[in-house]
């Protein structure tokens, strides 16, 4: 049964959930470090929130690791090339809190337009204060929305129901799709200059990464107000502490920090800064939402394979999944069959899927491929990096698919050139499950593989098959099973022999002694 450990708080309705698909779930929040790399190594899945750091240490204990889920949208708590490298899924929950969060942002932006959290205090203290809180409407104000996904363009609509003009910068944000949502895409600096509020909604990467910084704010009406729900590192705290003390920027809402938790922060205390410690997504909707869907993702990629929300593999539905498993098998064995036999740097990777194969889900496939032929040189390779590796590498990998009918109903053809030649291997699946080569170097073969082979090439000649018989049978190698091809009578032949234990060197030398023998490999598969 696989273990799951949940380790921040998360409903209990992900709880349930495991345990109804019949995976034990422990819940403990809040381990330090130390803690949860002690036990990590016992769990198949580790499911959080923003609080747990998934590091490249912990990630090292967790040895027994598929599935990081994380109940929400931003992963920067995972070092996700650390999860990559070790072939572990990392999983988000894209959509679950958007609304929620969205809603976060607009009640922020009132808030800071009213002074709302200043006011309460305030009043609650018994001050009444009616004069010192003066606001500004939203009505007819200009929104500069940065960033317009899922988020941003939830909240450029509300901030249009709100009679706003909304203006927004994504360098991805398509004309038609601005145009759709009823906002004008803008450059950065013309945003800047026009917003009467600004509001943040991009992911933190290295583009985005302090993009509102004295520079930027410089650029900025005076009197803007500033609201950030998405992450800390977007904005420059000091340059924004700056801004307001000299009056340039109104009013500032901040839901998330530079340093998280914020137990302290120069913009605390500041009386023109509202701040929530990072609740853009907490409401019971939001959180019952992405609990219930990353307890089902991790359970079904756990128990059946199925990939939803990947951010580091291709996605494979739970329909998918049982399609594609007898194809993942044949995948692994030409990828495998064709990295055994290759003996120089790779250079293009060349797949072309035929027949009903082609109608499948085929990235997953693609993974497997790669991740078979890198294996003999790639000791770290998994179905999550290989395609990283070939990138990385600078090895091409095309696909290409073709729904006609060939020789065979369902057809992978695997081509791998090297700095040498290019060498072709082809599979397919007899009785709709069962893996077979049914052609290597462009010579017909139908061959089951098994854990261990024997690949011969040959000339064509009489006495071959007797002689490689009586060599494996005096060595007491017994022969499972025998496939033969031949390009043409005479011509170049080859033999692919499922033996019941691995080919040692000594025997693989008298082998290669035999006359007419080209080349002998032994293989595992
Ligand atoms: N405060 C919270 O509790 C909370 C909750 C949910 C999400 N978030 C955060 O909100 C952010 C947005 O989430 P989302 O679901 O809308 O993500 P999303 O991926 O749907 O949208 C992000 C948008 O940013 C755009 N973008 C990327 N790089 C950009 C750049 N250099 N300049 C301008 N735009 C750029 C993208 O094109 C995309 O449209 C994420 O950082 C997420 O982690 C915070
Ligand atoms: O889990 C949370 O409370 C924060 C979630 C939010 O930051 C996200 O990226 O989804």
């Amino acid at each position: 049964m696989p273990k799951v450990l949940i380790s921040d708080k998360l409903s209990p309705a992900a709880v349930q959930i495991f345990k109804d698909r019949g995976i034990e779930a422990d819940v403990k929040t809040g381990l330090p470090p130390e803690e949860l790399k002690a036990i990590i190594g016992r769990y198949d899945g580790l499911a959080i929130r923003s609080n747990t750091k998934v590091t490249a240490e912990i990630l090292a204990a967790a040895t027994n690791l598929k599935v990081v889920g994380r109940a929400g949208i931003g992963v920067d708590n995972v070092d996700v090339p650390a999860a990559t490298a070790r072939g572990v899924v990392v999983m988000n929950t894209p959509y679950g809190n958007s609304i929620t969060t969205a809603e976060h942002a607009i009640a922020m932006l009132f808030a800071v337009a009213r002074d709302i959290p200043q006011a309460n205090a305030s009043t609650h203290a018994g001050k009444w204060e009616k004069s010192k809180f003066m606001g500004v409407e939203l009505t007819a104000k200009t929104l500069g929305v940065i960033g317009c996904g899922n988020i941003g363009s939830i909240v450029a609509e509300r901030g249009i129901g709100l009679k706003m003009k909304v203006v927004a910068y994504d360098p991805f944000l398509s004309q038609e799709r601005a145009k759709a949502l009823g906002v004008e895409k803008v450059e950065l600096d013309d945003l800047l200059s026009r917003a009467d509020f600004i509001t943040l909604h991009t992911p933190l990467t290295d583009a985005t990464r302090n993009i509102i910084d004295a520079g930027a704010l410089a650029k900025t009406r005076k009197g803007v107000r500033i609201v950030n729900c998405a992450r800390g590192g977007l904005v420059v705290e000091e340059d924004l502490k700056a801004a307001l003390d000299s009056g340039h920027v109104a009013g500032a809402a901040l839901d998330v920090f530079k340093e998280e938790p914020a137990r302290s922060n120069i913009l605390f205390g500041h009386e023109k800064v509202v701040c929530t410690p990072h609740l853009g997504a907490s409401t019971t909707e939001a959180q019952e939402n992405v609990a219930l869907q990353v307890a089902e993702q991790m359970s079904d990629y756990l128990l059946t394979g199925a990939v939803t929300n990947a951010i580091n593999m291709a996605s494979v539905s739970a329909e998918d999944a049982p399609k594609l498993k007898p194809y993942m098998a044949l995948a692994g064995q030409l990828g495998s069959f064709a990295g055994q036999l290759t003996e120089h740097g790779i250079k293009a990777v060349s797949i072309s899927y035929e027949g009903q194969v082609a109608d499948l889900n085929t990235k997953p496939l693609t993974a497997t491929i790669l991740e078979g032929l890198f294996k003999s040189f790639v000791e770290t390779v998994n179905l999550v990096n290989a395609p990283v590796i070939a990138r990385e590498r600078n090895i091409t990998v095309t696909e290409a698919r073709n729904d006609r009918s060939c020789d065979y109903h369902t057809l992978i053809r695997l081509s791998v050139t090297t700095e040498q030649h290019t060498r072709s291997v082809e599979g397919t699946l007899f009785g709709g499950d069962k893996p077979r080569l049914v052609s290597i170097k462009n010579i017909p073969i139908e061959a089951e593989v098994g854990p261990f082979m024997l690949y011969v090439t040959n000339a064509d000649k009489p006495g071959f098959i007797g002689r490689l018989g009586t060599t494996l049978g005096e060595a007491g190698v017994n022969i499972a099973t025998f496939h033969l091809g031949r390009a043409e009578a005479g011509g170049d032949a080859i033999a692919l022999i499922q033996v019941d234990q691995q080919v040692g060197n000594a025997l693989l030398e008298k082998v290669r002694a035999i006359p007419n023998v080209v080349q002998a490999k032994a293989m595992k598969f």
